[in-house]
C-alpha cells in the first residue's frame, strides 16, 4: 500500500501545557501578561463534496470539537478560523464550508481561487456521492489554483457496516489525479479529522520559503498582515443555522 494515503490516528491523551504552580511566578505572570504571538501565515482552506457527505462536521470538529447529529445543510458558504502551529510557524486557517447542493456553485465557486489546501468529501455509504467526485474535479479544475494541494477524504468511517465504497476506490481514485491525496475518516468519532488539516497545511508549508516571506504570498492567500476576515471581492457567508 502505498504509505502516502496512510494518515495515522493521532496519539492519544497529551495536550496541555505544563503547568508551573509557583505562586510567585503565577503572579508575575499574572501582571504581565504577554499578548499572543501574531500568526507567521495566513491560509484558506475550502471544504467540498456532494450535499451532506460531512463537510460542516469536519469543520466544526476541527475547530471546536463539537459533532452535530441533525444538521441543516450549508447555504452558501460558511466559514471558521483556527490556529495552528507546525515547522515552527503559527498559522491562521480559515476554513471554508461549501454547500454541497448544485444550486449554490456559483456562490461557492468564488471561493475556490483564494484556497491554497481543498479538502473533497464524499460518504463511504453513499455510492452517490462518489460517482460525484468528477464533477467536483471538474470545478477544481475550472475555479482553482493548479498549486492548490489535494485531499480526497473517505467519510463516516464509524458507519463500516453501511459501507458501499471500499477504501481501495478511495484510493484509486486520488492516484489517478496527481499530487491528490486520500483518507478515510469519522467527524463523529472523530478520527483521522485533526490529520486532515494538518497533512495539508504541512503539504502547502512544505512548498512555500517560510523564512523570506514570498510577496506573491503575502498579497494574496498567505499574509503577514492582518487581513478582512471576508475576501472584499466575494460576497458574504451565509451563515448556516443548526
Ligand atoms: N455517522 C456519521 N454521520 C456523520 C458524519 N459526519 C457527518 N455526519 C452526519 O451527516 C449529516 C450531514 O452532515 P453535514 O456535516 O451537515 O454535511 P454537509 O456535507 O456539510 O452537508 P451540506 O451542507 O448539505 O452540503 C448530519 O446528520 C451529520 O450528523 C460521520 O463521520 N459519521
Amino acid at each position: 500500500m502505498d504509505s502516502r494515503y496512510d494518515i495515522p490516528r493521532r496519539a492519544a491523551g497529551g495536550g496541555g501545557g505544563s503547568a508551573n504552580s509557583s505562586p510567585a511566578l503565577g503572579a508575575q505572570s499574572r501582571r504581565r501578561k504577554m499578548p499572543p504571538r501574531p500568526a507567521d501565515f495566513k491560509l484558506q482552506i475550502i471544504i467540498i463534496g456532494s450535499r451532506g457527505v460531512g463537510k460542516t462536521s469536519i469543520m466544526e470538529r476541527f475547530t471546536d470539537d463539537t459533532f452535530c447529529e441533525a444538521c441543516k445543510s450549508t447555504v452558501g458558504v460558511d466559514f471558521k478560523i483556527k490556529t495552528v502551529e507546525l515547522r515552527g510557524k503559527k498559522i491562521r486557517l480559515q476554513i471554508w464550508d461549501t454547500a454541497g447542493q448544485e444550486r449554490f456553485n456559483s456562490i461557492t465557486s468564488a471561493y475556490y481561487r483564494g484556497a491554497k489546501g481543498i479538502v473533497l468529501v464524499y460518504d463511504i455509504t453513499k455510492q452517490e456521492t462518489f460517482d460525484d467526485l468528477p464533477k467536483w474535479m471538474k470545478m477544481i479544475d475550472k475555479y482553482a489554483s493548479e498549486e492548490a494541494e489535494l485531499l480526497l477524504v473517505g467519510n463516516k468511517l464509524d458507519c463500516e457496516t453501511d459501507r458501499i465504497i471500499s477504501r481501495q476506490q478511495g484510493e484509486r481514485f486520488s492516484s489517478r489525479i496527481s499530487g491528490m491525496r486520500f483518507c478515510e475518516a469519522s467527524a463523529k468519532d472523530n478520527f483521522n479529522v485533526d490529520e486532515i488539516f494538518l497533512k495539508l497545511v504541512d503539504d502547502i508549508l512544505s512548498k512555500m520559503p517560510l523564512e523570506v516571506p514570498n510577496t506573491e504570498f503575502s498579497n494574496s492567500v498567505l499574509s503577514l498582515q492582518p487581513e478582512p476576515e471576508v475576501p472584499p471581492e466575494l460576497p458574504p457567508p451565509r451563515m448556516r443555522c443548526c
